[in-house]
């Protein structure tokens, strides 16, 4: 992995790149490539033996043009303050691509939560709600989760957040298990839009997706359903990574059954089904027809991108490919189906979440994933749109052009403020 690439950085040379497409001002581009605000707090944290940890912790509000920040909340020991800059970025223009009315931000706690009890991430997660309480809210900023996280610390943050208001907002989160008012079909959504956007993909390039091989890198929330949904697509899933290591098989296996052997035994390494094992870069570098990265920034830099193979990329992960791997790809003719528009249906689901809380009305999961498929084909019929408009070679330009032109329309409609 290229850790030493800035991940604000790659963020704010696709958005110069795409602006020049574009006929905005450059000073309102200066404005979209920097986040309106950051909090970087200590959290002060008792252990189980009694002693107290420090954890040092960001969140990013980058844009509220188009409506409340709306991002999630990872816990991983990379997290950095311009990680977290990048992400609210990401997510500013995610939330335009798709077209829901929310804005973008994003935070993290840099800690492996691996290495704490579940007492102990109950009281990081408590202690971060109260920091994060007087600026999120169902109108402000909305949290969700991302690596590392998932419903049962959505669950902690809604409660604290509420104790420390005496309120019910259940709007002001989203990810939340059923019970605490989450929404049907959020858990898949990430995985159900990354493989619906590969769907589109495939018919754009008129290429088959019934017998297509895949390969997934990282194996959470975002790359095992993506896995399990393609399977039930009819392609087929040779190869799977987590940060263990990877697995192949050329004739493909199940990945449902994968899953249960790494819920087993911690990793998809040793599934017997898929009994080769292979590098973490053999999964990205295999000759498959679709790659899915699913696990952090920078997975492929341009070094490694010389020797991709796939034909088709679908990022369910936020930023895999540094701008240089970009470029190589882009010269490859490699199809890249950006992260802000493949792996949005994590943030439209938690968008139809937050509808659903406020009007304290539950949708089916057959509705929400209807919406959801209505969502994605409109965003990739768009970027298809200014592909062919702007006779673009990188869909992830045509992505920015579209998500920024919007981003700015909402700034300008605004007017200013003596
Ligand atoms: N959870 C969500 O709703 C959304 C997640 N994403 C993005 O998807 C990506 C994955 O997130 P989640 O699946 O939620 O996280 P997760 O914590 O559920 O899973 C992450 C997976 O990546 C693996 N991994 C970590 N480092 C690796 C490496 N070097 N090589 C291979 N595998 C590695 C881990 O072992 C784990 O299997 C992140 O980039 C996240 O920002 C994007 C949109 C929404
Ligand atoms: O569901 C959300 O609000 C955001 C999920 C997220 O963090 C992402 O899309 O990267």
């Amino acid at each position: 992995m290229a850790g030493e690439i800035n991940p604000f950085a790659s963020l704010q040379s696709q958005i110069d790149e795409a602006a020049t497409y574009l006929d905005v001002d450059d000073d309102v581009i200066e404005r979209l490539k920097h986040p309106e605000r950051v909090l970087e707090t200590n959290l002060t944290v008792e252990l189980d033996d009694g002693s107290l940890e420090r954890f040092k912790a960001f969140r990013a509000q980058f844009n509220g043009d188009r409506g409340p920040y709306k991002g999630g909340i990872r816990y991983h020991p990379q997290v950095s303050r311009d990680e977290v800059k990048a992400l609210s970025g990401w997510m500013t223009y995610k939330t335009a691509i798709v077209d829901i009315p929310l804005g973008g931000g994003k935070g993290g706690i840099v800690v492996d939560p691996a290495d704490y009890s579940e007492t102990e991430l109950e009281r990081l997660t408590r202690t971060f709600a109260t920091e994060l309480t007087p600026i999120i809210g169902e109108d402000k900023d909305i949290p969700a989760p991302d690596v590392n996280t998932g419903q049962r610390e959505m669950n902690w943050i809604k409660d604290t957040y509420e104790t420390l208001e005496n309120t019910t907002e259940p709007g002001v989160i989203t990810g939340k298990n059923l019970a605490s008012g989450g929404s049907e079909g959020r858990v898949e959504a990430t995985g159900r839009s990354t493989v619906i956007a590969a769907r589109e993909a495939f018919d754009y390039l008129d290429k088959d997706l019934e017998g297509a091989t895949v390969a997934v890198q990282g194996y959470g929330n975002a790359g095992w359903i993506a896995a399990k949904l393609i399977d039930e697509m009819g392609a087929t899933v040779v190869a799977a990574s987590d940060s263990s290591g990877g697995i192949y098989n050329a004739d493909g296996f199940d990945p449902v059954a994968a899953k249960t052997h790494k819920n087993e035994t911690g990793s998809v390494v040793g599934y017997p089904e898929a009994d080769e094992e292979i590098t973490n870069e053999d999964v990205l570098t295999l000759d498959v027809d679709l790659l899915i990265p699913a696990a952090l920034e920078n997975a492929i830099d341009g070094g490694l991108a010389e020797d991709v193979e796939a034909d088709v990329i679908s990022e369910a992960a936020n930023g895999p490919l540094t701008p240089e791997a970009d470029r190589v790809l882009e010269d490859e003719d490699v199809f890249v189906i950006p992260d802000i528009l493949a792996n949005a249906g994590g943030v439209t689901v938690s968008y139809f979440e937050w509808v659903q809380n406020r009007q304290r009305f539950y949708w089916s999961e057959q509705k929400v994933n209807a919406e959801l498929e209505e969502t994605i084909v409109d965003a990739f019929d768009a970027l298809v749109d200014a592909i062919e408009e702007n006779e673009l070679d990188n869909p992830r330009t045509g992505a920015y052009v579209v998500a920024i032109q919007r981003v700015a329309n909402a700034f300008g409609e605004a007017g200013s403020f003596p």
